[in-house]
């Protein structure tokens, strides 16, 4: 077990340094596999928001841009690597802090504080070979004009995430943002912020210049709102629920202000009968019970192919009662708690909701015996499910499955896109053809063949349909917060000879 924690208390991040909210509030931790309140956080409000986003617009101006927004390449990604040499530093306390705050298994917050430092690299690398695609010149058909395209950063972004992957969602932001020269103002999940505050304790540390990036941690409504619509906040990235999603849209719509959304998902993985059963089978509760499902991409919609249901579910029964639901500072926790209490509740209304709609809880669906406190959730295993049912067409995020038969690959097909999210979706069979023909015919923006869930920073990741748009992550992460500027030139030395010269006199 690890060593007792303590808590950092903070204040905001803003400006290179620490400021109370405004309102002087904070908001309290609680750890959910304990139940116990932990510590706090600030509490910002409106009044932050403008000290904030004037911060992030003071650094992206000063001296015209010269320490930041148009300093070479190379500037930007000394103080990323900088920044990431700095997590893999801290790499156990942030994880364990990730793990208090949101109640996933250790080994899974040491796998993401990987992943974060691998994003904060990754575009390092492309801050720096930023510079060297500028003026990309733009072929014409005449000689008179010559024209290229300079790719600038956009201006202040804004950044909101969700409590899944805490500091890895705002890692997904910040770094392109950074990367491509824009300042920032990024504002957590309410339910899981304290990483996302010790990476304010990180900048000071190696001295980013000050309001580059600006941490503020508070109530949706009352931090995010005004964050997503400021004038002066020139772009919203966004992660988190549909409905939210929505609110963001309709409030950068008023300033006209380009966003991008990662929203929900339902997406589903289509077994076929070729498949080694037990390789599959992992995939599934991978897919699944990953995070405790609480995963934008998670596969909650399992298709099996009929000839092997009945003895894929003997074997994914078999799985899922073997996987170690404990605390998550336990060692081997493969499943831990959910984010919080209203989560919880909400999980166990799904349940009872599929079950009252006449579906069959094959495995699951209460809390581990075992444990008698904390937001747990036995892995649960629905079927005999009906396209009607809410747990079919509904976003649970958490670890529950729910699975329907299919006989033929156009059946599997319309059911696999009978959603109207379309994040991401898996096929496991051992026809590639096949596997390729299913990649096409899935309306959704990721496409796992022969697995589920493995996330790579170089790769694209987001949604279709009400997933919603834009795409994190690879060089599509950084165009995000880039805008083109098409700079043509005249270069001919007659005149233009539209109008009728006047005479000379
Ligand atoms: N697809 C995904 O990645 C996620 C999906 N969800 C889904 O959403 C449900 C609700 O979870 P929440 O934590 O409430 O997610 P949420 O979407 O409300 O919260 C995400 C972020 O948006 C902020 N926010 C909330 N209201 C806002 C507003 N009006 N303007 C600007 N920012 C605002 C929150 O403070 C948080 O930082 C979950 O049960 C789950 O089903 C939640 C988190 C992530
Ligand atoms: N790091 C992994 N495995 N997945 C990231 C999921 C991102 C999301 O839920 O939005
Ligand atoms: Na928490």
């Amino acid at each position: 077990m690890a060593a007792p924690p303590t808590i950092p208390r903070r204040s905001l991040f803003i400006g290179g340094g620490w400021r109370e909210p405004s309102l002087g509030r904070r908001l309290p931790v609680v750890n959910p596999a304990t139940e116990a309140t932990i510590g706090d956080i600030p509490a910002a409000t409106a009044e932050d928001v403008e000290i904030a986003v004037a911060a992030a617009r003071d650094a992206f101006l000063r001296d015209g841009g010269r320490h930041w927004s148009r300093a070479p390449g190379t500037v930007r990604a000394k103080f990323l690597r900088a920044i990431a040499a700095k997590i893999k530093e801290r790499k156990s306390d942030l994880a364990l802090l990730e793990t208090l705050d949101s109640g996933k298994p250790l080994d899974e917050s040491d796998a993401d504080m990987d992943d974060v430092v691998a994003c904060f690299e990754y575009y390092a690398d492309l801050a720096e070979a930023l510079d060297g695609k500028q003026r990309s010149p733009i072929s014409l058909p005449m000689e008179n004009f010559k024209s290229y395209v300079l790719k600038e950063p956009i201006g202040v972004a804004g950044l909101i995430t969700a409590w899944n992957y805490p500091l890895l969602m705002a890692t997904w932001k910040v770094t392109p943002s950074l990367a491509a020269g824009c300042t920032a103002v990024l504002k957590p999940s309410e339910l899981a912020s304290l990483t996302c505050l010790e990476l304010g304790a990180i900048c000071i540390e190696v001295g980013l210049p000050p309001g580059v990036l600006n941490i503020i941690t508070g109530l949706g409504p009352e931090a995010g709102a005004p964050l997503s619509s400021h004038p002066h906040v020139d772009k919203v990235a966004f992660t988190g629920s549909t409905e939210t999603g929505k609110r963001i849209m309709t409030a950068a719509a008023q300033m006209v202000k380009p966003v991008s959304l990662e929203l929900g998902g339902k997406s589903p993985l289509i077994v076929f009968d070729d498949v080694d059963i037990d390789k599959a089978v992992e995939w599934a509760i991978f897919g699944i019970f990953l995070n405790a499902g609480q995963v934008c991409s998670a596969t909650s919609r399992l298709l099996l192919h009929e000839k092997i249901a009945k003895q894929f579910l003997d074997r994914l029964v078999a799985w899922a009662k073997n996987i170690k639901i404990s605390d998550p500072l336990e060692k081997g926790c493969r499943l831990g708690s959910v984010i919080s209490e209203g989560q919880y509740e909400k999980i166990k209304k799904f349940i009872s909701t599929a079950r009252s709609e006449g579906a069959t809880i094959l495995y699951g669906g209460a809390r581990p015996q075992h444990l008698r406190r904390g937001f747990f959730i036995e892995p649960t295993i629905i079927t005999d499910v009906s396209t009607s049912m809410q747990i079919w067409r509904e976003e649970v995020f958490g670890p529950v499955l729910c699975v329907k038969e299919f006989r033929t690959e156009s059946e599997a097909v319309e059911l696999a896109n009978d959603t109207h999210y379309g994040l991401g979706g898996a096929v496991i069979s051992n026809d590639q053809e096949r596997c390729e023909r299913i990649t096409k015919a899935l309306h959704s923006g990721i496409v796992w063949i022969n697995c589920s869930q493995p996330t790579l920073v170089q790769a694209p990741w987001g949604g279709n349909k009400r997933s919603g748009f834009g795409r994190e992550l690879g060089e599509w992460g950084l165009e995000n917060y880039l805008t083109v500027k098409q700079v043509t030139k005249y270069c001919s030395d007659e005149q233009w000879g539209w109008y009728q010269p006047p005479s000379k006199l």
